[in-house]
């Protein structure tokens, strides 16, 4: 038996090890890709020493990591990979990133699903309408904002600047989106409130609360009631929604009138041609509405703050940008105490816009971009599931070699004659993103942050007390202001 069959045993033995040879052959040289490694980085980690960690995590692991923070799963991702990443839309979805980092899955169920399409398109649209014109109508509410700051500032005190930077932000936003009509207290009161309530609902604070951090599954849905049921419709208040709403609809009544307010071009844009717009259309206005306050009023008044640390930390600077509008304003035949300020004006003053591209390419951002594969997809060898929340550490990128020299150093003049504004995106600077979603109001933000620059400088030194400042979620360096004492004092002559 075992004569006959010995052959044959010994064949299938043989065949069975070369079999196993060619797999095992096979697997060490196309490896199976897995998920990248998990490191646990621990909350303290994260919340103080977050880039040491995650640096050292990328170098020790490879370039794709995954962490665990607020309830998320996120895959952060090293410099060589972030212009694709930000860029390539057939593989990463901004509009998917974005509605689950928020929490906002849902809004894909509404309006067939166009949110970020219509938020992107409209955008655009109307902030390019505006940037010509925009200037002188703001430039005295900036003024106006400052003014009143310098006069209520006590010597040796901090001012309150996140509150004022607020409230002069809010009126502007009003002034460019609503017309001056809207320009009241009450009005400016409900769109800093409600810019607060809906940063709130995304979660930008969610770090700085301990149930938050703790118990995301229990902090969200608490702050959704309470900010949905309770504090939007007290703080838009009766009065604001109804002016709103009644705008609209005498706006669609008379469709041949011109209206270059907001609410004008978004009527314009949905309306049928004899003026009708349905109820559902109505309230997706009113959607959009707040939605672009929140973008506009929220980001730039956060960066005022932070352009202005910066300027606390840097008198010389303070007295070269003064210099600048003065000589810009004198080679114009103007006068100081009254000028024209215009979007020239804007355009003219380079040192300005190098200085805010250098406070917004140093502020420190670690993370400040999303995008979701929509299929899986491999990366520096790993495999990152569809849907997954991907940041590319955007930290590396502002600070690599690769674009800047000596990129660690603060110089405000560094982009003079660059031919690269503060406006200007790029794989070195990731401030407004990159690619198809990059701001699209950055050119009006840019405009704002140049007024609040002005407007601050013509009167007053700024200081910021002892140079420190205190960041409160090193996560959200783009959302959240630093805390620190800024001190205020009058500019003579
Ligand atoms: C200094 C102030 C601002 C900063 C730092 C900022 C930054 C950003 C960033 C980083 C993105 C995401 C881009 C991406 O993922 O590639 C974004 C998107 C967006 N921003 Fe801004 N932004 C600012 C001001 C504004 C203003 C003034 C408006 C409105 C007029 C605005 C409207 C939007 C909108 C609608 C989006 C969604 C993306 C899209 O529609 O393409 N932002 N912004």
């Amino acid at each position: 038996m075992l004569v006959t069959h010995g052959p044959i045993i010994i064949g299938c033995i043989l065949l069975a090890a070369v079999s196993l040879f060619w797999k095992i052959l096979h697997n060490s040289k196309v490896p199976k890709a897995a998920l990248p490694p998990f490191v646990p980085l621990t909350e303290y980690e994260l919340q103080h020493t977050p880039l040491e960690c995650i640096a050292r995590a990328l170098k020790q692991h490879g370039p794709v990591i995954q962490i665990q923070r607020n309830g998320h799963r996120l895959f952060l991702t090293s410099n060589e990979f972030t212009p694709r990443i930000l860029t390539d839309e057939s593989y990463f979805s901004f509009e998917s990133g974005m509605a689950k980092f928020f929490g906002l899955t849902w809004v894909n169920d509404l309006h067939d699903g166009t949110f970020f399409h219509d938020m992107d398109t409209y955008a655009r649209g109307f902030v390019a309408q505006q940037v010509q014109k925009v200037v002188p109508e703001i430039w005295p509410i900036f003024e106006k904002g400052v003014c009143g700051m310098v006069e209520n500032s006590q010597p040796g005190r901090p001012v309150e600047l996140q509150h004022q930077v607020q409230a002069i932000m809010a009126e502007a936003t009003i002034c460019i989106f609503f017309g001056q009509k809207y320009g009241n207290p009450k009005n400016v009161k409900s769109v800093v409130d409600l810019a607060e309530d809906i940063a709130e609902l995304l979660g930008i604070y969610q770090n700085m609360s301990f149930l938050g951090r703790k118990a995301p599954w229990l902090w969200k849905p608490l702050t959704w009631v309470k900010i949905i049921l309770f504090r939007i419709p007290l703080h838009i208040g009766f009065t604001f929604t109804r002016t709103l709403w009644t705008d609209i609809s005498e706006i669609s009544k008379s469709p041949g009138k011109k209206d270059d307010s907001l609410i004008g071009y978004l009527v314009q844009a949905y309306a049928s041609p004899d003026g009708q717009l349905s109820l559902r259309t109505r309230m997706w206005i009113m959607v959009l509405i707040l939605t672009f306050l929140f973008a506009s009023l929220h980001q730039t008044a956060t960066i005022m703050i932070w352009v202005t640390f910066y300027l606390g930390m840097r008198p010389d600077c303070q007295d070269d940008l003064r210099e600048e509008v003065s000589s810009i304003l004198r080679s114009r035949g103007m006068s100081c105490t009254n000028p024209v300020v215009d979007v020239q004006t804007m355009h003219d003053a380079v040192r300005t816009d190098s200085f805010i591209r250098e406070v917004l390419r140093m502020k420190g951002d670690i993370v400040n971009l999303v995008r979701a594969p929509i299929r899986d997809i491999e990366i520096g060898g790993y495999i990152i599931p569809k849907g997954s929340l991907i940041f590319p550490v955007t930290h590396l990128s502002y600070r690599s070699p690769e674009f800047v020299t000596d990129p660690e150093n603060f110089n405000g003049e560094r982009w003079i004659g660059s031919g690269k504004t503060a406006a200007m995106t790029g794989s070195g600077y990731l401030a407004f993103g990159l690619g198809r979603w990059a701001c699209p109001g950055r050119i009006l933000a840019v405009m704002e942050l140049k007024c609040w620059i002005f407007a601050l400088l013509k009167h007053s030194k700024v200081e910021l007390d002892g140079c420190k400042y205190e960041i409160l979620d090193p996560f959200n360096i783009t959302s959240v202001p630093p805390q620190g004492d800024i001190m205020i004092e009058m500019c003579k002559g």
